[in-house]
């Protein structure tokens, strides 16, 4: 077995969390390589005083990997997406971060999960991705253009609201009037479009969310659409740019530019442990349904 190891900050238990994952990988056999910035904040740390094989990119990473281990939160398993790519390699996440929702392994359990996975007692979650072109391109997104909790347009610069003219496979839907508008996977329904009141998606549902954010019309709803919908906006408003994120990246785009969303052909295999279920997720990181009285 071989794994690739990734990590977008060092943090005091950092240290503790990679010296008991490497100490399993080696104890268990298995060949393992970090990514090359991560291995240098923990060598500059005295965290690891050994050498290691890197990697740095999508470009390094092959199918000789069974595995890619993000060790932080939500934030570094959706960063692992961009490096895994299309390439299938299926994402472990390990919580060094807050919340950790796709993040699913806890340290308290990670000798414990990691020999499931050894053992190939976990299952894989498919998500599905969203991929966006931008007419004129945008320079931000060139390399990457994809997302897999959500692309937003949002207005920028100003207090005024947007207005996104919104299209669903060329037939018109609606204008919305509001902050900005969220499209969502099903991975990406329990974080920012949940926070504007979208409903939760099972994640391998095969839909996606239109969310609006703070619209100034009480008839403006939340809708879900079939997945193989092809989505067009074209945002105008006061100031010049709007902006538009994918994920965690953000960059401003000219008003009127012609932003075109679709599924992508290949989706990211999450690694779930039977254990640590997405409706257990939900319950116990989200608190779904509890009630003081019950
Ligand atoms: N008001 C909001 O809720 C809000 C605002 C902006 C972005 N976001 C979400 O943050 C994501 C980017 O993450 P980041 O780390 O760069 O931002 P961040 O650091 O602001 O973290 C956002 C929070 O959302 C949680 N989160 C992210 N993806 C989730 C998911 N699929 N299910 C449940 N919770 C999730 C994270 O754990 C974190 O607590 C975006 O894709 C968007 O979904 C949420
Ligand atoms: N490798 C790591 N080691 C220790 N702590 C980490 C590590 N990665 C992340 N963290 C902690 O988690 C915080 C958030 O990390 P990240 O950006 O990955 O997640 P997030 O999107 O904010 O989501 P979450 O709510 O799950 O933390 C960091 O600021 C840091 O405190």
């Amino acid at each position: 077995m071989k794994v690739a190891i990734y990590g977008q900050y060092y943090q005091n238990s950092t240290s503790p969390i990679i010296g008991r994952l490497l100490q399993f990988l080696k104890n268990n056999g298995v060949e393992f390589s970090m990514e090359v910035v991560f291995l240098k904040m923990l060598q500059d740390h005295n965290a690891i005083s050994f050498s290691i094989p890197t990697f740095s990119s999508y470009s390094d990473l092959d199918h000789s990997y069974d595995m890619l281990i993000s060790v932080g939160g939500d934030g570094t398993f959706l960063r692992a997406a961009t490096l895994v790519r299309d390439l299938g390699i299926p994402i472990l996440g390990i919580n060094a971060g807050r919340l950790g929702f796709l993040a699913t392994v806890q340290q308290e359990n990670l000798e414990r999960f990691l020999q499931l996975v050894l053992e190939k007692k976990h299952t894989i979650s498919k998500r599905t991705l969203l991929s966006l072109d931008c007419s004129p391109e945008i320079d931000a997104f060139k390399q990457l253009n994809f997302a897999m909790n959500d692309v937003t347009v949002n207005r920028k610069d100003t207090t005024s609201m947007i207005t996104i003219d919104t299209y669903l496979n060329d037939e018109y839907l609606t204008s919305y009037w509001a902050d900005g508008l969220i499209i969502s996977t099903p991975t990406g329904s329990t974080g920012y479009s949940l926070s504007c009141g979208g409903p939760i998606l099972a994640p391998t549902t095969e839909s996606l969310v239109l969310t609006p954010i703070a619209p100034h019309n009480l008839n403006a709803r939340p809708i879900v659409i079939p997945d193989d919908t092809v989505i067009k906006l074209k945002v105008s408003g006061r100031e010049e740019n709007y902006l538009v994120s994918l994920d965690s990246r953000i960059s401003a785009v000219k008003n009127n530019s012609t932003i075109t969303i679709k599924k992508t052909s290949f989706k990211i295999n999450m690694v779930e442990i039977p254990e640590e279920t997405f409706l257990k997720t939900l319950r116990n990181k989200l608190l779904f349904g509890e009630d003081k009285r019950n």
